[in-house]
């Protein structure tokens, strides 16, 4: 059978990255407490392609994705299949995304009952002939902010609004646990969130979010003093976004930074 994706192109153009995208397995995460999550990752698996080369060979991702189904996957097995596909596709550059819910256990602040929260997160990397992998983290954690101008000038009550924090960071070594770097984030809002809540809990929340109110600019700036604290951090990349409970729209903040060391 003829191979059209070998066949010559003479458009002259490099295509930066061709390759397969919704592609769903099931993955393991290695959780902080030494057991594996099983997820399902939305992957995306991408080569470059040389001007002269009509196709890439697509069949050939879906075989490499294929061998890391139901296995514990991480920065360094993300490095592995980037390795395994710039060999297998005679690339000279692979890029890799895998999106999936990650589950931590949260316990109710007084009844101290358990339950687990959803948090998107997402591993992405991207590795170049000869050079180190380039890996970026990323995890989504809600939160509560109550608003300190309408605390402020209201006789009573203040509003307020479940909010969410987008941070991918980049690390020279190491790796921060999922559930450490949730935890960090939603530290910072005026409240965490509760899949569980009694009412001694609700009582409990309400209060703690009327007694630490922050604007959006806070939490941002709160989180960006935070995350600067991290070993190895090299650069983040921060996004908040509160969805105001008194708008049809959000409040909403970002912040960039190569971390200095
Ligand atoms: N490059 C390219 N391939 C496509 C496209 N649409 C479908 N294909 C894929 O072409 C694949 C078959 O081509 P290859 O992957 O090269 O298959 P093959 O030649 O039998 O396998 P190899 O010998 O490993 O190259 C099928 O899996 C299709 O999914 C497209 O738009 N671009």
């Amino acid at each position: 059978m003829k191979d059209v994706q070998n066949l010559a192109d003479e458009r002259g153009i490099e295509i930066q990255k061709v390759g397969v995208s919704d592609v769903h397995l099931p993955f393991f995460i290695k959780t902080k407490n030494g057991s594996l999550q099983s997820v399902l990752a939305r992957i995306k698996l991408t080569v470059d392609l040389p001007k002269e080369y009509k196709g890439t060979h697509m069949s050939r991702f879906i075989e490499i994705l294929s061998e890391w189904s139901q296995k514990p996957v991480s920065f360094r097995e993300m490095e592995q299949i980037l390795s395994d596909t710039l060999t297998r596709l005679s690339a000279r550059s692979a890029y890799l995304k895998i999106d999936f819910k990650y589950f931590i256990e949260k316990i109710a602040p007084v009844s101290g009952l358990k339950s687990m929260l959803d948090l998107d997160c997402s591993f992405s990397a991207k590795l170049l002939q000869g050079q180190p992998l380039d890996f970026v983290m990323g995890v989504n954690v809600p939160f509560t902010s109550l608003c300190p101008c309408s605390k402020e000038i209201a006789q009573y009550g203040a509003h307020n609004q479940r909010g969410l924090m987008r941070v991918r960071l980049k690390q020279a070594a190491g790796f921060i646990w999922i559930e450490d770097l949730a935890a960090l984030m939603e530290a910072q809002g005026s409240c965490p969130v509760f899949p569980l809540l009694k009412r001694e809990d609700e009582k409990y929340v309400t209060e703690l979010a009327y007694e630490n109110p922050k604007f959006v600019e806070d939490i941002l700036r709160d989180l960006v003093l935070a995350l600067r604290k991290l070993e190895h951090i090299t650069w983040f990349e921060i996004e908040c976004e509160n969805y105001e409970s008194i708008h049809n729209h959000s409040a909403y903040a970002s912040h960039t930074e190569f971390v200095e060391r």
